[in-house]
């Protein structure tokens, strides 16, 4: 089988292989819906956040520094600082990790999946909101569009600039984001990315500039809805992209390794070998062109898949765009742009 895009294609490695369930116990409620307001409004549906880390957790000493800043800011301190959020919804928090999100790994993965597939199950929960780093956020994003079962709302939201910076955006970026968890118009879509006043596609959706503002969108997509003075605004009516695959990942605890193979002009080939090696249990390789690579590169690649067995699974390393699906084995029937 053949994927379109390296995170479709490393989803092809999801297991449900071992036994260890990360434990409830390792998780830090910072607080409850308690916590945060003396009586909880009955008529205000609840949100659920679970904090990670990334930009939007982060500080610095100077208000017009914009790289450089560390991360450590907690959930408490994320709603404290957008009380505004009380007024639409009760909030509860999770910090879940606060790292960059270049270091959230599967143990985190995993355990937000679960949670949150927990947390959707409650009837009051009208949905929830995942704070994170946006480095990484349309991976988390694209994770949990294929590991959560529910019609309610997941908003992935971080933030291009510290919480000490002048024009901070991630303040209103959590707004909306717990707005669309709270609204109707954002049931039996699933997981959505919101950052810089749009709601973006978790299938579709990309990073695609580490400086500016305006970096989140899908050149192949487009967005979804946008906010209009904080309320939502659709341009689609709820609908699945094509090729979703759903995983039930209640009883896994470990994923497969996929390791990423960028090429390019010159690749060398011994990378094949040294990834697996490594300890992959599969390769995807972001191709040139329509996931090709040199002519070496390639017969090195078939060598090893013959001699393991290993999925060597073609993408493409441009940022749109679709691998031809040529329905047998990738390594044998890829098209290969020959040097
Ligand atoms: N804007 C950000 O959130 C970048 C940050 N390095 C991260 O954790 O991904």
């Amino acid at each position: 089988m053949k994927y379109s895009t390296p995170l479709l294609a490393a989803f092809a490695g999801l297991t449900s292989a071992s036994p260890i369930v990360p434990s409830k116990s390792t998780l830090h409620k910072l607080f409850t819906r308690q916590d945060v307001q003396s009586a909880i409004n009955a008529s205000l549906p609840d949100v659920t956040i679970f904090a990670t880390g990334g930009t939007i957790a982060s500080q610095y000493t100077s208000n017009t520094q914009t790289t450089g800043y560390s991360v450590g800011l907690g959930v408490q301190h994320l709603v404290d600082a957008v009380p505004e959020v009380l007024n639409i919804s009760n909030i509860a928090g999770y910090q879940i990790s606060n790292v960059d999100s270049g270091s959230v790994n599967q143990t985190i993965s995993l355990k937000l999946a679960k949670m949150i597939n927990e947390e959707l199950a409650k009837d009051t929960v009208s949905g929830v909101v995942v704070t994170h780093g946006t480095d990484t956020l349309e991976e988390a994003a694209f994770f949990l569009k294929s590991t959560v079962n529910s019609s309610k709302p997941v908003i992935l939201v971080g933030a291009m600039r510290p919480a000490t910076a002048v024009s901070v955006d991630g303040l209103l970026n959590l707004f909306q984001a717990v707005a669309l968890a709270t609204s109707p118009t954002g049931r039996d879509r699933g997981t959505m990315i919101v950052l810089n006043d749009r709601i973006g596609s978790a299938f579709y959706t990309t990073k695609n500039n580490p400086n500016t503002l305006d970096t989140f969108f899908s050149t192949k997509a487009g967005q979804l809805g946008i906010f209009i003075n904080q309320v939502t605004f659709f341009l689609y009516a709820p609908s699945e992209p094509v090729g979703r695959i759903q995983f039930d990942v209640s009883n896994v605890t470990d994923l497969a390794q996929f390791d990423i193979l960028y090429s390019h002009q010159d690749m060398d080939p011994i990378l094949f070998n040294a990834t697996i090696e490594g300890g992959a249990e599969g390769i995807v390789y972001a191709g040139v062109g329509t996931g090709g690579m040199s002519r070496v590169a390639s017969l090195n690649a078939e060598r090893v898949f013959n001699a393991t067995g290993i999925p060597i699974v073609a993408s493409h390393r441009s940022s749109d765009g679709f691998v031809p699906d040529e329905g047998e084995d990738i390594v044998a029937t890829c098209t290969y742009d020959w040097v």
